[in-house]
């Protein structure tokens, strides 16, 4: 059987946090509809949804200059297993216009995985957790704010990653408590 059931027919449930951010358009609207779109999705419930913060960008080397961002993580349970909601979130990117062009590239929205249950998996098409989510405050710092206690699997608590960037602000993060996320 797939690993949709479990041996008493029941469906298995997985625990995700998802990353979003872009810094193209409207991007508080895109925020939101983005995660308009995941409540929206069947098999799936939004549990945690975390402040919004304002980024410098992370460019690749040699990049042009993009504007900041507006990042925010949450938290999910879902049905739906790692591959499927891998699925879910790219439909999501692309109804919102989410191009590839550029590597890093500017963005209406981006959707990461994080992390799901406490899997690890090297596979190219969903690394878990994700490979670089150790290093991003515009990650690790909203996530934080939400659920303080949590820990990124294989990696080590959240709390311990943040201070070693030496916080949000060392990335150019900064808390919007003007701009707020709702759950639909
Ligand atoms: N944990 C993950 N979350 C989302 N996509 C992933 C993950 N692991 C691997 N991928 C793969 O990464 C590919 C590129 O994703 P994408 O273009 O969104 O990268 P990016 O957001 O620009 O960069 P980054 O991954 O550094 O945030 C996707 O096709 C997807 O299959
Ligand atoms: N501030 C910020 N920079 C980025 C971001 C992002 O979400 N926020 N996403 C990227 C690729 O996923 C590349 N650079």
């Amino acid at each position: 059987m797939s690993e949709l059931v479990t041996g008493d027919g029941s469906f298995r449930m997985h625990s995700a946090v998802l990353a979003i951010g872009g810094n193209l358009g409207d991007r508080l609207a895109n925020l939101q509809t983005a995660v308009d779109s995941l409540a929206d999705t069947p098999s799936l419930t939004i549990t945690w949804l975390s402040p919004v913060y304002e980024t410098a960008p992370l460019l690749a080397e040699g990049a042009e200059a993009q504007d900041d961002y507006l990042n925010a993580v949450l938290g999910v349970t879902t049905a739906l297993p790692p591959d499927m909601l891998l699925m879910r979130t790219q439909a999501i990117e692309e109804a919102l216009g989410r191009t590839r062009e550029v590597h890093w590239g500017s963005r209406t929205i981006d959707i990461d995985i994080v992390q799901v249950d406490e899997l690890v998996s090297a596979e190219s098409e969903l690394t878990l957790p994700h490979p670089r989510a150790a290093q991003r405050a515009f990650v690790l710092a909203p996530w934080y704010d939400a659920r303080p206690e949590d820990v990124l699997t294989g990696v080590g608590p959240i709390a311990d990653l943040l201070t070693a960037l030496g916080g949000a602000a060392a990335q150019g993060a900064a808390r919007r408590d003007d701009l707020e996320l709702m759950l639909p």
